[in-house]
């Protein structure tokens, strides 16, 4: 990879000659996203600007940057949840994909009941969407717990009933937002080893295409575990987008190079 141009901390808005300078990972396999010069606006907040990203499949792509950065509305788009309000933008509609959030919504049921719906709301016969749900409880260790209330459980059994969930699907893309922000070291330290299991699976597609992740975090070293390749962002922009070694040994943009050394203390 060639020297990154230095982007001036002082300027954190960079315009559309100083994104076109920066460098952008072109991914090897076909895109399962593409996003070119995305804009985001809520009211007068401008959450995304100028987004040009394009996802391969089986890639693993971390989405870090301070808080208010943009990284949610990112996932929001690429998961269909929030509409650019202006660029273009498109999906590989042949892909099934799941999301997960930082804080899992759980319904006043079962764990199997909540893993099983979301089979059944895929057109999954009730008694088989069952039975798939106890299997996929099984694969994130809980299946002991099957018939327990989920909102009785603790945020991590949580997080790891809403990974079953996502799994039992077969996506091909998983969309994590944040999953390990508000777990304690224990449970933040078994969803990520789910996380890593998941990616290395497949989807419905299929052995030759190996699960696509797109997750943000704000744990560097969780990053540096899982990702191929890593997006940051300051202010609705992408300051820089490069392979994860490259990103964490390489040189980076000055508003980069600064927010790692501060998370890294
Ligand atoms: N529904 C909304 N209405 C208005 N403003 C919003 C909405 N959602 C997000 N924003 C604003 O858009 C900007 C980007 O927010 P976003 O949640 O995408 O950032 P983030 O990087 O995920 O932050 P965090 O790390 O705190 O989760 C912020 O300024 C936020 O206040």
């Amino acid at each position: 990879m060639s020297a990154v141009p230095a982007v001036n901390a002082a300027a954190p808005w960079p315009d559309a000659a100083d994104r076109a300078r920066l460098p952008t990972v072109v991914p090897e396999h076909p895109a399962v996203f593409s996003l070119r010069d995305v804009g985001v606006r809520y009211g007068r907040v401008q959450a995304l600007n100028g987004v040009s990203l394009s996802v391969g499949c089986g890639e693993r792509v971390a989405l870090i940057g301070a808080n208010g950065c943009g990284k949610s509305t990112l996932l929001r788009v690429l998961h269909g949840l929030a509409k650019p309000s202006s660029g273009c933008w498109s999906r590989d509609s042949d892909v099934r994909q799941a999301m997960l959030f930082q804080r899992p919504h759980m319904l006043r049921a079962t764990a199997q009941h909540n893993v099983a719906l979301g089979l059944w709301l895929h057109g999954v016969r009730w008694r088989e969407a069952r039975a798939l749900a106890l299997v996929a409880l099984q694969r994130v260790g809980l299946d002991g717990i099957a018939t327990q209330n989920a909102r009785t459980l603790s945020g991590g059994q949580q997080q790891r009933v809403a990974l079953a969930r996502a799994w039992a699907l077969r996506p091909d893309v998983l969309l994590l937002d944040e999953p390990t922000s508000s777990l304690d070291p224990h449970a933040k330290r078994e969803v990520e080893a789910l996380m890593a299991d998941l990616a290395a699976s497949h989807g419905q597609a299929g052995p030759a295409h190996p699960v696509t992740m797109v997750f943000s975090s704000h744990n560097l070293g969780q990053v540096k575990r899982l990702a191929s390749r890593v997006v940051y962002l300051e202010h609705g922009c992408v300051l820089a987008d490069l392979p994860v070694h490259d990103f964490f040994n390489g040189p980076l943009p000055d508003a980069a190079r600064l927010f790692v050394k501060g998370e890294m203390g």
